[in-house]
């Protein structure tokens, strides 16, 4: 556990970066400060390991005074990811990730060794550990920092916008990873950004903070965005606050139905019930279409009744196996992989969630997706299970409401 006891950071020049700060920073998990530019979350950061000192008050590590520890041994206990990694240049990457087991003494085969295993605890390629900086992309070298900052395994570590330098996408893969490794881990850490989704994502708790380093609101991302303190932490979650807060509701008493066909759309399954994608009824299928309707399986969710039998395209032909039914597409004699490629052309996009492990945002999203308004329910295997309906989305989204004013 990390202390911040009325701690105040006034700089030389009168500018107070941190006022009466107080917050507790729980073992084993992450603790994201976020806040706008110039609110103080560096310095607060950097208190922690005494890269800058406080002007009054006090921060605990586990009971103790940092300012009583001296900074070499302090550090020692806490690794410390900035952003674009701040990698030595000169120094290859293997090396570059055993800087502090060479600083402990460690022998350099055993330094060495332990920086290749982190290299792939990180998802980097061994390979790249005779390079230099230089010839890594910044998402690799971010790992790289990640890996560096874990050399000594740390039980505290100190990330400042570790990945605001890289594109959204390798952003979006660093955070898994880290989420993936602290699973492993479970580190004391502390996550400085300025982006509210990366703190919405990646803390356990999100300490939000205004300029002049007050803390606005400390809490579980769930509860700041169902009940922000004031106006300030509102504005800061912004407009998309109540979107963001289906992302902490289940999905699973979302209600589903086995049918295949809503009114319109007919989801088209592949030969392990998996979806292909939807179907306009009375839209003319794709050159052999119903030809490649699923084989197994699927003949027993039986399309709702009338739909997919009013046209001429009829989709009833989706839910029936796929011998007899070819005679209604002009591909016979076209092999399986020909029939299933033609059948994704005539398609429409859809949108899959699992009802187990995914939340109400995710199933809004897949409907959001899918022409049909609807959401597609998948088992683990990604196998067909049932349709949501707009209605039925409604009627969880309605629930969530609820719970969140009652
Ligand atoms: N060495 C310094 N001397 C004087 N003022 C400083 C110094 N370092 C930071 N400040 C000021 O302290 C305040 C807090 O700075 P800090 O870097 O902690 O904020 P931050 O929230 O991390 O900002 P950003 O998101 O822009 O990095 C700012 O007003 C900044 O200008």
């Amino acid at each position: 556990m990390i202390t911040f006891e009325g701690v105040t950071k006034r700089y030389g020049d009168g500018t107070v970066a941190v006022d009466n700060l107080s917050l507790q920073v729980p073992t084993g998990a992450i603790t994201v400060f976020v806040g706008p530019s110039g609110c103080g979350k560096t310095t607060s950061l950097r208190m922690i390991n005494r890269m800058i000192d406080a002007t009054s008050g006090r921060i605990l590590l586990d009971d103790q005074d940092v300012r009583h520890i001296d900074p070499p041994t302090l550090r020692r206990g806490i690794g410390y990811v900035i952003q674009q990694a701040g990698l030595f240049p000169h120094r290859k990457i293997v090396d570059n990730v055993a800087t502090v087991p060479y600083l402990l003494g460690w022998d350099k085969k055993k330094a060495r060794a332990r920086a290749m295993e982190l290299l792939e605890r990180v998802g980097l390629d061994t390979k790249l550990a005779g390079r230099y900086p230089f010839q890594l992309s910044g998402g690799q070298q971010q790992r790289v920092g990640v890996a560096r900052a874990l050399a000594a395994d740390p039980p505290v570590l100190l990330m400042d916008e570790p990945f605001s330098a890289v594109d959204p996408v390798v952003r979006t893969s660093l955070q898994d990873e880290l989420l993936r490794l602290q699973s492993d881990l479970h580190k004391t850490i502390v996550f400085v950004t300025h982006d509210i989704d990366e703190a919405i994502k990646l803390g356990d708790t999100v300490a939000v903070l205004r300029v002049g380093g007050h803390l606005a609101q400390i809490a579980a991302p769930s509860t700041l965005l169902a009940e922000p303190a004031d106006e300030f932490v509102e504005g800061f979650l912004g407009r998309d606050r109540g979107i963001r807060r289906l992302s902490f509701v289940p999905a699973e008493g979302v209600a589903t139905r086995r049918e295949r066909d809503v009114p319109g759309w007919t989801v088209v399954l592949d030969a392990d019930d998996r979806p292909l994608g939807w179907r306009a009824n009375g839209s003319s299928p794709a050159s052999g279409t119903s030809g490649s309707a699923p084989a197994s399986g699927t003949s027993g969710s039986a399309p709702a009744s009338g739909t997919s039998g009013s046209s001429p395209a009829s989709g009833t032909t989706d839910s029936e196996p796929a011998s007899g039914t070819s005679d209604s597409g002009p591909v016979s004699g076209a092999g399986d992989s020909t029939r299933a490629a033609s059948v994704r052309d005539g398609l429409l996009p859809f949108g899959t969630f699992d009802r187990r492990t995914d939340s109400l945002r995710t199933a809004l999203d897949a409907a959001l997706l899918a022409p049909s308004g609807c959401a597609i329910a998948v088992d683990g295997e990604g196998r067909f299970e049932g349709i949501v309906t707009r209605e039925a989305l409604d009627e969880a989204l309605a629930r969530a409401r609820a719970v969140s004013h009652g």
